[in-house]
């Protein structure tokens, strides 16, 4: 049977987001003491699967989720996504009233997604940091004292504690998106999304703004770009984007391509099937000719400064030329013949696309102190 290793003990919200991934089939659950030890144990070999949370709806990202995803979890894929209502209860020993509680434990993230609330209900009450929410559970029916855990009513079920005051999350819609991870890619199909990590230059003026481009021109919808620090030195990021659609289908593959020419760095991080999203449809048609007159200025810029990038590429090339002529005829046929088969399939002209060149292929020229 495989296993899926999750954040336990048991009674976490991860134990609730492994099982609902299993769904029907039997999948052994099993609970590790940190997100460390769960891409470990899938690395290793020892578990298929791996749970890792990976966004909260009031929260945001979950800051050690992508930097292990981005930094340790090299033989790992994505391979699946859950997104999960979290439901927070206050729990406590039978007899514990709201008024003797003197400290409240849970995890880092279930603290926080409560904060206004327990202030409010709980003002002056110390709050302490514990590895999970089941494993502050446990700590609380261990004790004997007036001590109250933020947690789920399973891991109040498990340690025989009350729920002193239940749905105590600041937001009525709170939600973890959580990711499962594995060896090996999974199938990919409609509905899924991709997640790619890539690092910029930084130094360079709008090539954050270039690399989405290719996206954007394509019409694949990114539902959620996230920047992370790249541990290098302090400014420099690394981010992970989540796109609509998967290798494979070729709107993807040529984007990916680009995006591969654009970035100093670039790793698909896995393709999995999204859960429950309802899938933006490609190339949304604008509706009136203001929002398609902005698209175009839009367009227009990036065709100029795609231009003034090729301009700087022939010049560069201009640079090896070492007394041989500028001019190549061979490799402008060469050009003009790829662009002519990549016109026809983007259902252009393509004799108005070769003579584009015509015009512009003497000027590159020119810029190399031509004619050659
Ligand atoms: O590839 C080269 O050798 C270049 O100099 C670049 C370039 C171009 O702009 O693409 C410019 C002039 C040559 O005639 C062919 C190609």
């Amino acid at each position: 049977m495989e296993t899926i290793a999750y954040l336990g003990p048991e009674g976490t919200h991860s134990e609730e987001a492994a099982s609902r991934w299993a769904g029907d089939r039997p999948m052994l659950l099993r609970p590790l003491r940190s997100l460390v030890e769960v891409v470990g144990a899938v690395e290793g070999g020892s578990v298929d699967w791996g749970l890792l949370p990976a966004e909260n709806s009031g929260e945001g990202s979950l800051g050690l989720t992508l930097d292990l995803l981005a930094h340790q979890a090299d033989r790992v894929q994505i391979c699946g996504e859950v997104v999960l209502r979290i439901r927070h209860h206050l729990l406590a020993r039978p007899g514990v009233s709201r008024e003797r509680v003197t400290r409240i434990i849970s995890h880092s993230q279930a603290l926080a997604q409560c904060r206004e609330h327990l202030a409010r209900d709980f003002p002056g009450v110390e709050l302490v940091e514990s590895t999970s929410t089941a494993e502050a559970a446990r700590a609380v029916a261990q004790t004997g004292r007036p001590w109250a855990a933020v947690g789920t009513r399973k891991a109040a079920r498990l340690h025989g504690l009350s729920v002193l005051a239940e749905d105590v999350a600041d937001l009525k819609e709170n939600a973890t998106r959580f990711l499962v991870i594995g060896r090996r890619g999974c199938r990919t199909g409609p509905g899924d999304k991709t997640t790619v990590l890539v690092a910029v230059d930084g130094r360079r003026p709008g090539s954050l703004y270039r690399l989405l481009g290719e996206f954007a021109r394509r019409g694949i919808n990114l539902t959620r770009i996230e920047s992370r620090p790249a541990k290098t030195r302090l400014g420099e990021y690394i981010f992970f984007i989540d796109l609509e659609g998967h290798p494979g289908e070729p709107e993807v593959d040529e984007a990916l391509a680009g995006v591969r020419a654009r970035s100093s760095f670039c790793k698909i991080l896995g393709s999995y099937p999204a859960d429950g999203a309802s899938q933006t449809p490609r190339d949304p048609v604008s509706s009136d000719l203001e929002t398609i007159r902005a698209e175009i200025d839009v367009t227009d810029s990036q065709i100029v400064a795609l231009l003034a990038e090729r301009a700087e590429l022939a010049r560069r090339a201009g640079k090896f030329k070492d007394g041989r002529p500028v001019r190549d005829p061979e490799r402008e046929a060469e050009i003009k013949e790829r662009l002519r088969a990549l016109a026809v399939r983007k259902g252009l002209d393509a004799d108005i696309v070769t003579g584009v060149y015509e015009l512009l292929l003497p000027y590159f020229v020119e810029l190399q102190g031509g004619p050659g």
